[in-house]
């Protein structure tokens, strides 16, 4: 990642949020720059790059316009760490100021969980060498002392029951070792996928250590360094599974990986990528906000909350079970719908940290009809490949499209605006019976092309009854 040679210009990231996100120009413009920015940050000379902050977004608009969407596809675009709070789960009851740091904390562990997953992937074929050696200890055991059989080149047609008599194996050893070679070679043509072997896999978690925080003043990141630190220091609890050689290679494929990749390296690197690519997504802003000069009661938990933010925002060191990250970098993309709220209620440092106010638009019906039928992960192409699952074609009428964009319009108008989430509600609504028919009552084969009559037929009835709209759309 930031990789200059793959890293995209910010017309480009635009372009890739477009294939997801409709409309909402404006905040697109403004993550990419946020996001291309940190490319430029990173090549630009050392003393500098300590000095240019990173331009935290605050994003203002309604409830299901966007606002995640793009944060998140953001992240997937730049392979960057991303993890999301709601900023209003600080002011709940039992609440302690430490647990803000808390978001640091799943950042690097997704950071810890991306940079593992790269790593694995490159060493994908050196572990899967180690699991066919794995099963092929499973289904021929090495002699004592032989350890696994290297592969023989050449050994193609060096069969035991080979009818050369000069062929003939002279020991046990070269016998167990020919057999082995044997049954290298099927596994490799992958005849042996079906049979049954024993394998040893690992049981998750650290082995009955469960420690309780408060004990010894003990904060959350240091309980769980502690619990790590216990729980390799016990030996790993194997159990015995019979499964296929298939799924064998799966499951020992992980296994292998994790035995292939320094785990040191993967925290320090992770460490580095939550520093300089993590995105944490605040939402619900706007409900820490205090609304009025009123400064009592819930107002001094919302400020509270705040404050606590600051210091993380504004760069500081938390600690965390993988090491010290430092928030000085990490982009911090706050959201918030400010409809009781503005932005100028929240306090004055907390405003400076977020320059860049992007205001998202609420959806038409056209960017409905748009939602349903252009993302890549479009609802209607959802649907669509279910049905496939079935060999059922589902196909929808441009004009059922627009009934069910103005359908989800107006029940977001009449009952409550949850933005374009209303769509798959109503979708959900329309072909629930259709995804139970299938396939007992609608057979492979089958076309089912949805009309602007079915939408009608199935959800006008609704839309005009208030009260059942209300529960059911
Ligand atoms: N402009 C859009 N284009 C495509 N899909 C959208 C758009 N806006 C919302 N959606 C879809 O609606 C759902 C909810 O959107 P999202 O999570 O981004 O809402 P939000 O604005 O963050 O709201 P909240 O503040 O309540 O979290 C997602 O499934 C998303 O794909």
């Amino acid at each position: 990642m930031l990789d200059s040679a793959t890293f995209l210009t910010p017309a480009q990231i635009v372009a890739e949020l477009d294939k997801y996100i409709i409309g909402q120009h404006d905040a697109k413009r403004n993550v990419a720059i946020a996001l291309r920015n940190r490319w430029r940050r990173l090549h630009a000379p050392a003393d500098m790059q300590r000095e240019i902050v990173p331009n935290n977004i605050l994003m203002i608009g309604s409830t299901g316009v966007g606002k995640t969407e793009i944060a998140r596809r953001l992240a997937a675009i730049a392979d960057a760490p991303f993890t999301k709070v709601e900023a209003s789960k600080f002011t709940e009851v039992g609440y302690v100021g430490r647990d803000v740091e808390s978001m640091v904390r799943d950042l690097a562990e997704q950071a810890v969980n991306l940079v593992k997953q790269r790593r694995k992937e490159a060493v994908k074929s050196q572990a899967a060498q180690a699991v066919e050696d794995a099963i092929l200890d499973a289904l021929i055991p090495p002699l004592p002392g032989a350890g696994s059989a290297p592969a023989v080149p050449g050994g193609v047609g060096f069969g035991i029951s080979s009818a050369a008599g000069n062929d003939m194996p002279t020991s046990d050893r070269e016998l167990n070792e020919r057999t082995r070679e044997r049954f290298r070679e099927k596994l490799q043509r992958g005849e042996l996928e079906e049979r049954f072997i024993d394998i040893k896999v690992q049981q998750g978690g650290s082995p009955g250590i469960g420690l309780m925080g408060g004990q010894a003043g003990l904060d959350e990141a240091s309980l769980q360094g502690l619990q790590d630190m216990l729980g390799s220091m016990m030996p790993k609890k194997t159990r015995k599974r019979k499964v296929t050689i298939a799924e064998a290679r799966k499951i020992l494929l992980d296994e292998e990986a994790a035995k292939l990749i320094d785990m040191d390296e993967v925290k320090d690197e992770a460490i580095r990528l939550a520093e300089n690519a993590g995105i944490i997504f605040i939402d619900e802003i706007d409900k820490v906000a205090s609304s009025n000069a009123n400064k009592s009661g819930p107002d001094v938990s919302r400020e509270g909350v705040q404050r606590d933010l600051l210091p993380i925002v504004e760069g500081s060191a938390v600690t965390t079970k993988y090491g010290v990250v430092n928030t000085d970098h990490i982009l911090f993309i706050a959201a918030g719908a400010f409809h009781v709220s503005k932005p100028s209620d929240l306090i004055p440092e907390l405003q400076g940290r977020f320059p860049i106010r992007v205001e998202l638009q609420s959806l038409t019906k056209e960017d409905f009809y748009r939602i349903l039928k252009d993302p890549k992960n479009a609802l209607t192409k959802q649907y669509e490949a279910l049905l496939k699952a079935e060999d059922v074609e589902l196909t929808f009428d441009d004009a059922a499209l627009e009934e069910l964009a103005s359908i989800a319009f107006e029940v977001n108008s009449e009952v409550e605006n949850i933005g374009a989430r209303r769509l798959h509600t109503v979708m959900s609504r329309l072909l629930n019976d259709i995804l139970f028919d299938v396939p007992d009552r609608i057979g492979p084969n089958a076309h089912i092309q949805v009309t602007r009559e079915l939408v009608e037929q199935r959800l006008q009835g609704m839309v005009r009854n208030r009260d059942l709209s209300q529960y059911i759309l």
